[in-house]
C-alpha cells in the first residue's frame, strides 16, 4: 500500500453547514495510508480582491491576468450568460448557419439594457473577409461565434469570460453549473500573480496540427508552450495526447462498478486498472490538469472493479477534492463524495478481514 500525504483543505462545502472532519488512517503491515475523510472543512480565507484583471496581452488582444497567487481549485470567475440561445434540434451535428445565429442573437440583444449591449459590442470577433457585410453589417453573429460557450442545452455569451485567451496547456478550466446556471472558471494548477489566465477553446487530446486547424475559426495561430515545442518533443506530445484521447474514450464504456468474477474478466479488469494509472501519468506529464478530476474517477472505478479498495478510495477522494472546489453541489462532486465513502467502507472491511485472517 502506498503512503499518501495528509493534505489539508481550505474551502467550505456549505457556508452554514460544517461537516464532521475525521482523519482516517488505515494501516497494513508497517505501511500506512492516511487521508482525511470526510474532508476537513475550514472557512474560505480567499482574499476579497478580484482574482483577475483585464489587460493587454502582447499579440493576443486583451487577456485576463491573476492579481494575486491563485491556489489550484480557486474560483476565478462565475458568470451567467447575458445572451443565451438554444441548440437548434433540426441542425444537430451541423453548425448553426451564421445568418440564423445573427438573427436569434440580435433578438436577444435588443432585450438587453444599454450598458450590457455596449459590453457585447465591445467584444473581439473574427470574421472571414466580407462576412459581416454579407450579414447586413451586423457583427452580432460573429461576435457570438468567436466568444460563446455552451450552456448545457444551448450556447451563451459571457462577456467577462470572453476576455480569457486560449492555450493548449491552460492553467484554468471551465464548467457549466446547471445548479447555478453559471459558467465557472477555476484554476487547474497554481497560478502566480501577474500570470495570464488561459483556458482551452478546443479538445486538448488532438495533435497540434488538428488543434491549429480548429483554432482557425477564432482567427489565430496558437503559439502556446505546447504548440511551439521543438519537433521531437512535439511528436511526443502529439502521441501522448492521442493516447490520452483513445484511453478516455475506451474507458468511457467500462465505468461501472460490477466486480469482475470470471478469471478472464478479472485479468482484463486488472490490465485496465494498470492502464488507468498510466493514463493518469500521461495526463500529468502532458500538463492537462483539467482532465485530472475525470481521470481520478477512471482510476478509482477501475481499481474498485478489481477490489483494490485502497487505491480506489485514494483516487476517488482526489477526484472529489478536484470537483468540490469547482461546484460544491455539482453532479460530479456528489458522485465522487458518494464513491469515496463507499470505497473507504470496503477498504476498512478488507483490512479488518485481512487482520482477522492474520
Ligand atoms: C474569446 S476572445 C479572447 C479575448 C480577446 N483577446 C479580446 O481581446 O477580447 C478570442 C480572441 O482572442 C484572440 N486569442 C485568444 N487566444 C489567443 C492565442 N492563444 N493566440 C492569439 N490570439 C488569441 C483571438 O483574436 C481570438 O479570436
Amino acid at each position: 500500500m502506498r503512503r499518501e500525504d495528509h493534505r489539508s483543505h481550505s474551502f467550505c462545502l456549505h457556508p452554514r453547514r460544517w461537516i464532521y472532519a475525521g482523519r482516517l488512517v488505515l494501516r497494513r503491515d508497517r505501511s500506512e495510508t492516511r487521508f482525511t475523510w470526510p474532508i476537513q472543512l475550514q472557512k474560505n480565507h480567499q482574499p476579497h480582491q478580484d482574482p483577475y484583471t483585464v489587460e493587454l496581452s502582447p499579440g493576443l488582444g486583451l487577456g485576463a491576468f491573476a492579481t494575486h497567487d491563485l491556489a489550484t481549485g480557486s474560483i476565478i470567475l462565475r458568470e451567467a450568460p447575458v445572451i443565451r440561445i438554444s441548440r437548434p434540434s433540426h441542425l444537430k451535428g451541423s453548425g448553426y448557419p451564421i445568418a440564423e445565429v445573427t438573427r436569434v442573437v440580435r433578438e436577444e440583444y435588443t432585450k438587453l439594457p444599454p450598458a450590457a449591449q455596449d459590453e457585447v459590442l465591445s467584444l473581439t470577433y473574427h470574421a472571414k473577409p466580407g462576412e459581416v457585410a454579407s450579414l447586413n453589417n451586423d457583427p452580432l453573429g460573429v461576435i457570438f461565434r468567436t466568444n460563446a460557450y455552451n450552456t448545457g442545452d444551448g450556447f451563451g455569451l459571457f462577456p467577462k469570460i470572453a476576455r480569457i485567451n486560449h492555450s493548449c496547456r491552460p492553467n484554468a478550466g471551465y464548467y457549466w453549473s446547471e445548479a447555478l446556471q453559471k459558467r465557472i472558471i477555476y484554476a487547474t494548477r497554481e497560478i502566480a500573480e501577474g500570470e495570464e489566465i488561459t483556458v482551452s477553446y478546443i479538445p486538448l487530446t488532438l495533435p497540434q496540427s488538428e488543434r491549429q486547424h480548429r483554432l482557425n475559426r477564432y482567427g489565430f495561430t496558437c503559439t502556446c508552450s505546447a504548440c511551439t515545442l521543438p519537433p521531437p518533443s512535439l511528436a511526443l506530445s502529439d502521441t501522448r495526447r492521442r493516447d490520452i484521447g483513445t484511453a478516455l474514450s475506451a474507458f468511457s464504456t467500462q465505468l461501472n462498478l460490477t466486480i469482475s468474477s470470471s478469471p478472464s474478466a478479472l485479468r482484463k479488469a486488472r490490465k485496465n486498472a494498470k492502464s488507468s494509472l498510466e493514463l493518469a501519468k500521461l495526463v500529468e506529464g502532458e500538463g492537462l490538469a483539467d482532465y485530472l478530476p475525470e481521470v481520478c474517477r477512471i482510476v478509482a472505478i477501475s481499481h474498485a472493479r478489481v477490489g483494490d479498495w485502497g487505491t480506489a478510495s485514494v483516487w476517488a477522494n482526489r477526484g472529489f477534492e478536484g470537483w468540490v472546489r469547482v461546484d460544491q453541489r455539482g453532479r460530479e462532486t456528489l458522485e465522487m463524495f458518494e464513491l469515496t465513502g463507499r470505497f473507504v467502507e470496503m477498504w476498512k472491511e478488507q483490512i479488518r478481514n485481512e487482520t482477522e485472517r492474520g
